[in-house]
């Protein structure tokens, strides 16, 4: 444990040089990050690539549906639990060490083809690899919340989270030129799906030795100012700094589980997860079932809810800064508000432009909720806490909203139709913007009495 033990700076940076320092490591650790996280997103998903493969090989939809779905599980309860360690846990390590297990599992699934024999051992070893997935988001956090003050943490946070949709575009052509190179190759005389396992591996590798290089784990790890001092720019009214590393009883029990607004918004995730995903999750079959357009139409669809989440997220992060000054509350009301009603306008078009326009409007309005649900969590505790605030509500978020999106809608829709379903995707987006609402006021550690 003591490996991962936050450090201290033996020597502090003198007072004429913390600027030009600040400037420069600001800009280094940030890019450790935003590379570190989009590394992770391309070692999640490409299972997905190799699934074809292992259809052909006789493996049903439902066996390896039931095999992916460890992922997310894994992935939720880790990235709660792993949160909590990495809260004490030295960054630059912390990160790069998950995403160096992630890359070896998946090398792992690679070369030993009975890793992919039978749909317990793939659910087994997919539940590993979503374990180690968890431990990117809470050190990425840690490094937010330590390097970024409150009123820029919007916009810095809406930038890194485009490492998600940067990761995740590139997985899939990563995964099928290592499927393409094996093929023409032969290289160690397996099959040529191994590919999607072993390309993204080698350059997550590659990315966690980068992280490793850039990221630092706090200003005060390098003699360093605290950032709130630095910027002039606090969490809370009395300016109390939480630079003292807490323990993890202190963590969950003074500062997060016994905060009601973790709560509200662990609570708020379960519905932002369920429109995101229910959406997602189910928009190919619902647009090839019911509206009859080919699946290539609809791929595309899906395609652009992604990439319309980019801009959708940068806009709420800046909307939260600048226009709402920190507050995250009135932001995702707003955004929420907006993807309720082109849920509405989704379920209820029968127009295919009408349709692709509202699919496109969801995922622009949609991602930014997602975003500030995790920023909203690390503003509101001490530095010292944050991952296990935002593990929490990943956790709620994945467990209960992931895992409803694809079981509760799927089973919703077989016994009453899509209409039904809808309304549940509908309901849950009625449900968020109520529960951003009630955050309004919330600033940080502060609920602001006079805020408007
Ligand atoms: O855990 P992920 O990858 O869904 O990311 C969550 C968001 O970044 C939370 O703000």
């Amino acid at each position: 444990m003591s490996l991962f033990t936050p450090p201290v700076a033996k020597k502090k940076v003198p007072t004429e040089k913390v600027d030009a320092t600040y400037k420069r490591l600001r800009l280094q650790v940030f890019l450790g990050i935003f590379v570190g996280y989009a590394g992770y997103y391309l070692l999640r998903n490409n299972f997905s690539l190799a699934m074809p493969a292992l259809i052909k090989a006789g493996f049903s939809k439902a066996e390896l549906g039931f095999a992916l779905s460890a992922v997310s599980l894994a992935y939720g309860i880790s990235k709660f639990v792993m949160g909590i360690v990495s809260d004490q846990s030295n960054a630059r390590l912390f990160l790069p060490l998950g995403l160096t297990m992630a890359a070896l599992v998946n090398l792992a699934m690679g070369f030993i083809p009975a890793l992919t024999g039978s749909v317990t051992i793939m659910f087994i070893v997919l539940f590993v690899l979503g374990w180690f997935q968890g431990m990117g988001w809470p050190p990425s956090g840690r490094v937010l919340v330590h390097w970024y003050s409150i009123n820029e943490r919007g916009g810095k946070t809406a930038i890194w989270n485009v490492a998600h949709n940067v990761g995740g575009g590139f997985m899939a052509p990563l995964a099928t030129a290592g499927i393409a190179i094996l093929a023409s190759t032969q290289l160690f005389g397996i099959s040529s799906y191994h590919g999607a396992f072993i390309l993204p591996a080698i350059i997550g590798l590659v990315v966690a030795v980068f992280a490793y290089l850039t990221i630092r784990d706090t200003p005060e790890s390098v003699g360093l100012p605290p950032i709130e001092e630095y910027r002039q720019d606090y969490p809370n009214e009395d300016h109390h700094l939480f630079e003292k590393e807490m323990t993890t009883k202190e963590i969950l029990f003074k500062y997060v589980l016994n905060n009601k607004w973790i709560w509200v918004i662990a609570v708020a995730n379960i519905f932002v997860y369920l429109v995101r995903y229910g959406v997602e999750n189910w928009a190919p079959t619902y647009l090839t079932e019911v509206k009859h357009i080919n699946l290539g139409a609809s791929s595309w669809a899906y395609f652009w809810y992604e990439m319309a989440g980019i801009p959708g997220t940068l806009f709420a992060g800046w909307m939260s800064d600048k226009i709402f000054k920190g507050r995250r509350g009135p932001a995702g009301f707003f955004f929420m508000l907006v993807v309720t009603v082109f849920v509405f306008i989704y379920m209820n078009a029968t127009n295919m432009g009408v349709i692709n326009f509202s699919l496109i409007m969801i995922g622009f309005w949609i991602y930014g909720p997602v975003m500030l649900i995790g920023l909203q969590a690390l503003d509101l505790v001490p530095k010292k806490a944050a991952g296990t605030a935002a593990g929490l509500t990943g956790l709620f978020g994945y467990f209960f909203g992931s895992f409803s999106a694809n079981a509760m809608i799927g089973a919703a829709v077989d016994a009453f139709g899509w209409n039904f379903g809808f309304q549940l995707i509908l309901g849950a987006s009625v449900l968020a913007t109520i529960l951003f609402g009630i955050t309004w006021n919330l600033r940080g550690q502060t609920v602001l009495h006079d805020a408007k």
